[in-house]
């Protein structure tokens, strides 16, 4: 669950700074109808204006990477309503830990792949480190992928939260309420 309280200098702050999620699908419902979630295309930013009550579905780097970049992960952001509150309740659909993820076979034209990475690895690397995109990723070779992969599962235990409920307002923000 995202909570957004409201600023009055909602143009100045941000709500939740850009980023893609590492999810296959990420499903969202605003839930008290209150807009505030944006997309980035051709580097101009653009309002996502969604009926009330429907559900959001944003196609993550998981998908980007199993079809080796045909579906497109979408860079987003939140901003914040001037007097409003705004809650959202996102739905993450992750790999399995451990997984070696790589395009599927259909989508690999020319053997070009776009990214082979170990999920465990990649999402422990992505939390935190919100502004980075998929092509910053290291692609690996294909015989270095299972010894990677015990190697990781060694050194990692990324531990899966469910809910986490965050406040994500400019803390300026919050000193003024
Ligand atoms: O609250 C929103 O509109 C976006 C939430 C989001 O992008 C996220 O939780 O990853
Ligand atoms: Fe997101």
């Amino acid at each position: 669950m995202n909570y957004y309280p409201p600023c009055q200098q909602a143009d100045k702050v941000i709500g939740l700074s850009p980023h893609t999620d590492v999810v296959g699908l990420m499903l969202l419902l605003q839930v008290s109808d209150v807009q505030g979630l944006q997309i980035k295309r051709d580097g101009k930013w653009f309002s996502v204006n969604a009926l009330n009550g429907a559900l959001i579905v944003n196609i993550g780097d998981t998908l980007e990477i199993l079809s080796n970049g045909k579906f497109k992960s979408v860079e987003h952001r939140a901003v914040i309503h001037p007097n409003k509150e705004r809650i959202s309740a996102a739905l993450f659909h992750y790999p399995r830990e451990n997984l070696v993820l790589s395009p599927l076979p259909e989508f690999v034209k020319d053997g070009k792949l776009i990214a082979v990475i170990v999920c465990e690895l990649w999402v422990g690397w992505r939390v935190g480190v919100t502004d980075q995109r998929l092509s910053d990723i290291t692609v690996l070779q294909t015989p270095l992928q299972e010894k990677i992969a015990n190697e990781s599962a060694k050194m990692f235990k990324f531990m899966a939260i469910n809910l986490t409920l965050r406040t994500l307002a400019n803390s300026e923000c919050m000193i003024n309420h």
